[in-house]
């Protein structure tokens, strides 16, 4: 028992140096680029998570270090079964292991389940509680946001629980789906809505939150079609044609957080750093969806079904 008190206690001492170093680095690092965050907000910084950036860097790192690792034993297995490649025909009637089907049909369920949830909450706290207008609202930090800045708080932990569709792509042996676009999103939306949560949850953030957590709606819906529907391409063209449009909606949600992005910051109704760094964000985001979309519908979707 006392060594196991012991090892808790080396853990925490250790965790309290590596904290000593990471959270002033990233602070001063945030500064120099004029995104100041301290001090942080009272509505939130006792949750768990938040009081530093350390956990969401480590949380990160672990991830970023997980998924090289997955794509490296892929790769690997790829090329020794290379020389025995299944036919297409095989591709299409191959099954996923029955407890990663299940995982799978859970995960998703639970993200339509959760995002509706912080969808409908967050409206529901920004327009009816506090009387928000669509756009330009300052944060306040007043008790009537509390219940927002909690959803919100939930909002960037579920951005560190989406973690779970790199590792089900992955799992599944769907190296083609763990892109550039798809880690790079994963990897930083995290870190921004701690950076959120931990000065801002509210205010004009409401309207990034709760747009994004619609669009999951629709978006964990289509994955859970995908992977209960059979393989047969003529099943998935019935039922999962509207993926197309799915990326046009994710694409305008980035084009409408770019503008209140702008709006926001000329107007210094929120935080200004965080609104420069939504615009450029959704700048990243607006050109790697528009390259997924033209390569995956028009160049290498068109490749792909002529091969
Ligand atoms: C239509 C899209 C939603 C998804 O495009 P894809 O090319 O990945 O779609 P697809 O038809 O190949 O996906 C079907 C495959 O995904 C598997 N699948 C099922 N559930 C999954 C899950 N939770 N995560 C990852 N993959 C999953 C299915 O079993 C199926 O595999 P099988 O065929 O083997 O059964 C698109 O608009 C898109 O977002 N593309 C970018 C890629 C991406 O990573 N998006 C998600 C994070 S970005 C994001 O979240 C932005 C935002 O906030 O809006």
């Amino acid at each position: 028992m006392s060594t196991y008190y012991t090892s808790v206690e080396n853990m925490s001492t250790y965790y309290t140096s590596v904290d000593n170093i990471i959270k002033p680095a990233v602070f001063s690092l945030l500064d120099g680029v004029g995104l100041h965050l301290e001090p942080s907000c009272h509505l939130t910084s006792h949750l768990p998570l938040v009081s530093s950036p350390t956990p969401v860097i480590l949380s990160v790192a672990a991830y970023l270090v997980l998924v090289s690792l997955g794509v490296l034993l892929s790769s690997s297995k790829n090329s020794t079964t290379s020389s025995s490649s299944p036919s297409p025909s095989s591709q299409t009637k191959r099954k996923d292991p029955y407890w990663l089907a299940v995982v799978v049909l859970f995960h998703n369920v639970f993200l339509v389940a959760l995002s509706l949830y912080m969808c409908v909450r967050i409206t529901y706290e920004a327009l009816v509680v506090n009387k928000y207008n669509v756009w330009g609202n300052a944060f306040k930090g007043e008790e009537s946001e509390r219940m927002l800045a909690h959803t919100i708080w939930i909002f960037y932990v579920s951005k560190l629980y989406e973690f779970m569709d790199t590792f089900i792509m992955l799992l599944k042996g769907n190296l083609r789906q763990v892109s550039f676009l798809h880690v790079y999103h994963h990897g930083t939306i995290s870190f921004i809505w701690w950076a959120i949560t931990f000065h801002a949850p509210g205010g004009d953030a409401y309207f990034s939150a709760a747009l994004n957590s619609w669009v999951h709606v629709l978006m964990y819906a289509y994955y859970f079609l995908a992977a209960t529907l059979p393989k047969e391409p003529s099943v998935r063209s019935r039922y999962l044609w509207w993926g197309k449009y799915l990326t046009l909606f994710q694409m305008s949600q980035f084009a409408a957080n770019f503008v209140q992005g702008i709006y926001a910051y000329a107007t210094g109704s929120y935080h200004s750093g965080i609104s420069a760094l939504l615009v450029g964000y959704m700048v990243s985001l607006l050109f790697l969806f528009g390259n997924f979309f033209v390569q995956k519908h028009f160049a290498g979707g068109k490749k792909k079904k002529s091969a």
